[in-house]
């Protein structure tokens, strides 16, 4: 599988629209790749919380299907990273993958909020169901940002079956330390590829901490992004869970613990 994770850079005076244009841009430069990762509610900036609720979006608006065109066009598996998605009269933190079709094949409500210094748990409702999808390499899960503190939703989706785990962010660089620490932990402690896409530049007075990542289920980054707008590439086999799984069997050793 060639994985291409789209490492954004945000600043405060970009339109909506020429982040669409510029991501379109970057997808288009690697087509021929076979999976692509956005960060985190990318079109109206993390941080731009005075935008979210105007900018919200449902799920069948014009977000999703622009992105829908597009893993079609590429013939890709699409993980669009997330927008905020207006549904009743709530708001969420809605990540979304489609397939090389173009079909939408998972939605995931970010279940962990963040509060610390962040308006979103404020604004938005928190999801409540963890996520994951087949898909033609094997099953994987999806998490936002801050879940990744969160082990237990990874191991439920291990528990599912997960080979690998997809992650949009937001994540500054004042915690990058922590970034890297959760990103490793997460893949190592489940036997799974990660695939992480973080952001760059500086939102709202915050500034971003990009080193989105390819991790593989030995805890090995295979490739790692800086501080700048970068694609992060690279080619990996998901026959590698199993093959670790069996050489070092650590899954099979859980205890459970009441
Ligand atoms: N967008 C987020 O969820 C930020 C999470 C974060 O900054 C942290 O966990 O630290």
């Amino acid at each position: 599988m060639k994985i291409a994770s789209i490492q954004l850079q945000i600043t405060d005076t970009q339109l909506a629209s020429d982040r669409i244009k510029k991501t379109d841009q970057l997808l288009d430069k690697y087509a021929g790749y076979d999976f692509f990762l956005l960060p985190e509610i990318w079109m109206t900036g993390y941080n731009t919380f005075d935008h979210y609720l105007e900018e919200a979006e449902p799920l069948d608006g014009p977000f999703v299907a622009h992105f829908a065109q597009k893993a079609r066009e590429l013939n890709a598996y699409l993980f669009a990273g997330s927008f905020v998605e207006k549904f009743n009269d709530h708001f969420y933190n809605t990540s979304i993958l489609f397939n090389r079709q173009g079909q939408l094949i998972a939605s995931y409500r970010k279940i962990h909020l963040f509060t610390y210094g962040s308006e979103e748990g404020e604004l938005l409702t928190r999801g409540t169901d963890p996520v994951t999808v087949d898909t033609e390499f094997g099953k994987v899960g999806l998490a936002t940002c801050y879940d990744l503190r969160f082990p237990e939703q990874f191991r439920k989706e291990l528990d599912r079956g997960a080979k690998m785990f997809l992650i949009t962010s937001a994540w500054p660089l004042t915690r990058l330390a922590h970034w890297e620490l959760f990103n490793a932990a997460r893949a190592v402690e489940n036997q799974c590829f990660l695939a992480s896409c973080n952001c760059v530049g500086i939102n709202r007075g915050v500034v971003l901490g990009g080193h989105s990542r390819i991790i593989d289920p030995w805890g090995n980054v295979v490739a790692a992004g800086d501080e700048n707008e970068s694609v992060v590439t690279a080619e990996i086999d998901l026959a590698a869970v199993d093959q670790i799984r069996e050489e070092f069997p650590q899954l099979k050793h859980r205890v459970p613990i009441e």
